[in-house]
C-alpha cells in the first residue's frame, strides 16, 4: 500500500478555485489554479455558475496530483476552504442549482436587511448571530432564490431543496450526494446560526422563511464528513477531513491558536479575524463576532473586520480602467512616486463593510488636481487597502482591549512590498509576512490532517509558522496622522451615495 505522504487543500476564492498539495512540513508540493468566470446581471449583483466551481475545483485537484507525480492513494485527507457566504440551492434529487451562486459580495438583497431592521430585528440578529445585518451574510440570499426562482419556494417546503455555502456544495458533490454538511465557521457566516446556542436559529428561521430542512448538519471544523466517490480520484477513497472558511482557514494556518492573536489576509477582500478562545467577545465598533473553528471538541470564537475591496480594486486597475497589466505592477509604479500628491481612492464599489457597513456606499476619487498622474491612482488604491486596515484594527482595538504589537498577514496581495510598508507605516505596528502566504490553503491542509492524525496536535502546526520578512514602522506619527485624516474625509464623501430601494 502506498504510504499517506500528502494533505490536499482546496481552495475556493471569489475569481479562483485552487488546489494545493502540502508535505508533512507543511511545505507546498504542487498548486493548480483556475480563474472562473464573474456574472454581473446588473450593478451591484454578483452571481457566479456552481457547476463551473465544481468543474474549475475537481479540475484542479486532479491536476495538481498529476503536476506533483502524486497518485489519489498517497494522500492522507483532503481539507477544504472557500470563499464564505456564497450562497447555492440545488435540487436533492437531480443535484442540479435552481439558480446561479449568489456570492458574498453582492447588493441585491439591500432592501431585505432594511426591511429586517424596520421589523427591529437588528439586535436579536447582532446577539445571536455575531453578525450586523448585511446582504453580504447567507440568509437573505436564500430568502431571495425562494421568493423569485418560480417553484422554488414551493419545492423548499417539500424538503425538495438543499442550501450549502461552498464547502457544503463541495463536499455534495465530491460524496456524489451523500453527504449534506458544513462546519461551525462556515455556518456562522449565514446569518441564520446561533453562535451562542450552536444550532440553526428558529426565530430568525421563521422571520426570513428559510425552511429547516434545506439546512446542512454543522460539524466541527477537523472531522471526517464522508469520502470522495469512487470515479472522483481513479478509485481512491479519500476522507474529507476538514472544513472552514478562507478567513478562518487563514487564522488556524497562521496559528494564531491564542486570544489576542491576530491576522489580515489580503485577497479580493481583505480580512482580519483576532482569535477570542472561547469567548463571545461582541463588538460595539463596527465588528463581527464569528466562529473561529470547532476543534479538540469545543468552538473558538474571532472578532472580524470584513473588508469587502482590496486586491479588487487592483484587479480594477487592470480590467476596467487598464493602466495597470498586471497586479505586480502596482509596487513599481506606486514608488516611481515620492506620494499620492493628495489623491484618495474610496474602493467601495459593493458598498463599505466593516466598520461602516453601508450597503448604499460606492468608490470614489477624491483630491484630483491637474497634477495627478496613473501612478498617484495606483498608489491611492494600494494606500485604500492599508487605509482600510486601520479602520478594521482601531476598531478590534477597542473592543478587545488589545493593543497589537505584530499584525501576522498573507494572501495574493501581500508579495507587494511597498504595500506591506505602508500598512506597518500607517498602522504603526509590525508587519509580519510568513514563509507560505497560502494560509489559507494551508489552514484547511492542518485542519484535515488533524482529523486523521497527519499531524499530531496543534503545537506541531505552531512550530512549523516562519516569518519570511518584517516591516517595521518608520514613517513620521505625525504624517501617518496627517494622512490618515484624509482618508476619513474621503470615505465620508463616498458614504450613503445609492438611494435606498
Ligand atoms: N503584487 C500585487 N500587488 C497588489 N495586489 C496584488 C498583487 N498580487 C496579487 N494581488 C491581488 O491579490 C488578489 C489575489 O489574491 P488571492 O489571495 O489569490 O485572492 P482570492 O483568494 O480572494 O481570489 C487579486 O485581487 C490581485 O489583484
Ligand atoms: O475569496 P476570498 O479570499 O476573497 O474571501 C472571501 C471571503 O470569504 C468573503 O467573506
Amino acid at each position: 500500500m502506498d504510504a499517506k505522504k500528502y494533505i490536499l487543500a482546496l481552495d475556493q476564492g471569489t475569481t479562483s478555485s485552487r488546489a494545493i498539495i502540502f508535505d508533512y512540513d507543511g511545505k507546498i508540493v504542487a498548486v493548480a489554479q483556475k480563474e472562473f468566470t464573474q456574472i454581473y446581471p446588473k450593478a451591484g449583483w454578483v452571481e457566479h455558475d456552481p457547476m463551473e466551481i465544481w468543474g474549475t475545483q475537481s479540475g484542479v485537484a486532479r491536476e495538481v496530483l498529476e503536476k506533483a507525480g502524486v497518485s489519489p492513494q498517497e494522500v492522507a485527507a483532503i481539507g477544504i476552504t472557500n470563499q464564505r457566504e456564497t450562497t447555492v440551492v440545488w435540487d436533492k434529487t437531480t443535484g442540479k442549482p435552481v439558480y446561479n451562486a449568489i456570492v458574498w459580495q453582492c447588493r441585491r438583497t439591500a432592501a431585505i436587511c432594511d426591511d429586517l431592521k424596520r421589523r427591529g430585528l437588528e439586535q436579536y440578529i447582532r446577539d445571536n448571530t455575531g453578525l450586523v445585518v448585511d446582504a453580504y451574510f447567507s440568509g437573505t440570499k436564500i430568502k431571495w432564490i425562494l421568493d423569485n426562482v418560480e417553484g422554488a419556494r414551493e419545492k423548499a417546503e417539500k424538503g425538495d431543496l438543499l442550501f450549502g455555502n461552498i464547502d457544503t456544495w463541495l463536499i455534495w458533490n465530491l460524496t456524489r450526494g451523500k453527504v449534506h454538511v458544513t462546519d461551525y465557521s462556515n455556518a456562522s457566516r449565514t446569518m441564520l446560526y446561533n453562535i451562542k446556542e450552536l444550532k440553526w436559529d428558529e426565530k430568525i428561521l421563521a422571520e426570513m422563511g428559510v425552511p429547516a430542512s434545506m439546512l446542512p448538519e454543522v460539524k466541527p471544523s477537523s472531522h471526517v464528513y464522508g469520502y470522495t466517490d469512487h470515479e472522483t480520484f481513479g478509485g481512491a477513497d479519500i476522507p474529507i477531513a476538514g472544513a472552514a472558511g478562507d478567513q478562518q482557514a487563514a487564522l488556524f494556518g497562521q496559528a494564531c491558536f491564542e486570544p489576542g492573536m491576530a491576522k489580515n489576509t489580503y485577497g479580493t477582500g481583505c480580512f482580519m479575524l483576532m482569535n477570542t478562545g472561547e469567548k463571545f467577545v461582541p463588538s460595539n465598533n463596527g465588528l463581527l463576532t464569528t466562529l473561529a473553528w470547532g476543534v479538540d471538541g469545543k468552538v473558538e470564537y474571532a472578532l472580524e473586520g470584513s473588508i469587502f475591496v482590496a486586491g479588487a480594486a487592483v484587479q480594477w486597475l487592470r480590467d476596467e480602467l487598464k493602466i495597470i497589466r498586471d497586479a505586480q505592477e502596482t509596487e513599481y509604479l506606486a514608488t516611481k512616486v515620492n506620494d499620492s500628491n493628495g489623491v484618495y481612492l474610496v474602493p467601495a464599489f459593493v458598498g463599505m463593510g466593516a466598520p461602516y457597513w453601508d450597503m448604499y456606499a460606492r468608490g470614489t476619487i477624491v483630491g484630483l488636481t491637474r497634477g495627478a498622474k496613473a501612478e498617484h491612482i495606483v498608489r491611492a488604491t494600494l494606500e485604500s487597502i492599508a487605509y482600510q486596515t486601520r479602520d478594521v484594527l482601531e476598531a478590534m482595538q477597542e473592543d478587545s482591549g488589545i493593543n497589537l504589537q505584530t499584525l501576522k498577514v498573507d494572501g495574493g496581495a501581500v508579495a507587494n512590498n511597498f504595500l506591506m510598508q505602508f500598512q506597518s507605516d500607517i498602522l504603526g505596528v509590525k508587519v509580519d509576512r510568513p514563509e507560505v502566504t497560502e494560509t489559507t490553503a494551508l489552514g484547511a491542509a492542518y485542519l484535515a490532517g488533524l482529523a486523521v492524525g497527519f499531524w499530531k496536535d496543534k503545537h506541531e502546526i505552531t512550530k512549523r509558522w516562519k516569518v519570511d520578512q518584517t516591516f517595521e514602522p518608520v514613517l513620521a506619527v505625525e504624517d501617518k496622522e496627517k494622512l490618515y485624516k484624509g482618508w476619513k474625509k474621503a470615505v465620508e464623501r463616498s458614504l450613503k451615495w445609492e438611494d435606498e430601494e
